[in-house]
């Protein structure tokens, strides 16, 4: 066995350029981690994901203020999917050897009539806006109303998710809880299957100072199988989730999840975690890159997320152990500078490290699939069953012991 911990860190919505269906998608030129590194022109300041090798991903086209390492501290490649959609559910489900290929169900023209009628008859409320719309705007603008008539609010995004937005103070968060879990047993298919229905309750006194609280929660689809967490848990390891992982994967497999505040909550989770003795597999998520920032298109922020981050990662990379292994990657992109509020369909940057890594500084190239990233991580723990994926762990042998397989 090579690593004892294995720890994943998802970067949610970080994206490293256009993927190459991204036509498909209508999404031409997006480039994440291009688009803020411009934006701050040259004052990106990545210090430990330049270490690592972030900058060496794609060195012909350099993201600004991120330079190519001369001896990259890490392996480093870059990830494609294959999922036929470009949410979390698809990104992190495919990185656990679970691609989802049929399209899940999408509503740009809002949600039938049946299935409204549904939720307003057993919630005994009315039900407005039903169109995709940006989650802070919509309540910025029906907002009050909602507060008025005790309505609820749903919206849609270009994802498969049907979202629920009410005042705290109006519908409670258990109330609120309770319609989404109905909604969510409306449709796990085969007429309608939606990846999320996401309860969004927001807090605030008026339009202008309403805020989204972190009592948002995703009610997923249950894995449609088996996915590596429950390989890995099957096999008797520790499968920790950290942030959106346990509602991505409606926790299964998982032994111990945390709930996360912020990225900087979810890092000292990560902490936490590290300082604590375990044998198997951290899956951490970040969401606040993609939430606060990327929906929102705002480049500035995105980029100080990521400056908040990298600061934190200097942290972690202190405290690794020799035979512990780090892997950053990302599920999709979401670039504040494209047009619209969506994710982007993109590549995705992946990042490898351990402290006893023999030889660094190499790269991981381009993986065809997220799910090389739970294959290797089977791979590492010995356990059999990878789906989909191919392990890149040879690339990440140690001095003190030699990874065989
Ligand atoms: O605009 P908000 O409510 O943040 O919604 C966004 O959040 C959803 C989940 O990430 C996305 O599908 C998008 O709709
Ligand atoms: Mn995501
Ligand atoms: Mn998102």
């Amino acid at each position: 066995m090579a690593y004892q911990r294995v720890f994943a860190i998802v970067l949610d919505s970080v994206g490293i350029g256009e993927a190459p269906d991204a036509a498909a998608f209508d999404d031409v030129g997006p480039d994440t981690l291009g688009h803020v590194g411009e934006f701050y022109q040259g004052k990106l300041a990545l210090p430990n994901l330049a270490k690592l090798g972030l900058g060496n991903i794609r060195a012909d086209r350099p993201i600004a203020g991120v330079a190519p390492a001369v001896n990259a501290l890490g392996a480093f490649g870059k990830m494609q999917e294959v999922s036929a959609g470009k949410d979390s559910m698809d990104g992190h489900w495919e990185m656990m050897g679970l691609p989802v290929k049929q399209p899940l169900s999408t509503f740009p023209e809002g949600f039938p009539k049946a299935l409204i009628d549904k939720i307003a008859a057993f919630s005994g409320r009315d039900v407005i806006v039903n169109r995709p719309y940006s989650g802070t705007d919509v309540i910025h603008d029906y907002g009050e109303e909602q507060m008025r008539t005790g309505a609820l609010i749903v919206y849609t995004s270009g994802d498969s998710v049907l979202q629920i937005a009410a005042h705290e103070d109006v519908i409670s968060v258990a109330e609120l809880y309770r319609i989404c879990e109905y909604a969510r047993s409306l449709v796990n298919g085969p007429e309608w299957t939606i990846g999320r229905i996401i309860a969004r309750p927001y807090v605030g006194p008026d339009k202008d100072h309403f805020t989204r609280t972190a009592n948002r929660h995703d009610f997923s689809l249950e894995p449609t199988g088996p996915t590596d967490l429950d390989r890995l848990n099957k096999a008797g390891l520790d499968v920790i989730g950290i942030g959106k992982i346990n509602d991505i994967f409606s926790g299964h497999g998982i032994t111990r999840g945390y709930h996360n505040e912020s990225n900087m909550d979810g890092m000292d989770h990560v902490d936490e975690v590290m300082a604590s003795d375990f044998h198997g597999f951290c899956f951490t998520n970040l969401v606040d890159f993609d939430a606060m920032y990327g929906h929102r298109r705002n480049p500035k922020g995105f980029g100080q997320a990521l400056m908040d981050f990298d600061q934190r990662l200097g942290r972690v990379l202190a405290n690794l152990k020799d035979d512990d292994l780090l892997l950053i990657t990302a599920d999709h992109g979401n670039d504040p500078g494209f047009r619209g509020t969506d994710h982007t369909r993109e590549f995705v940057p992946l990042l490898a490290y351990s402290p006893a890594m023999a030889k660094p500084n190499q790269t991981l190239g381009i993986r065809s699939t997220f799910a090389d990233l739970g294959a290797t991580i089977l791979d590492n723990f010995s356990v059999d069953g990878a789906a989909n994926g191919t392990s890149f762990l040879a690339q990440l042998s140690t001095n003190t012991h030699e990874v065989t397989k």
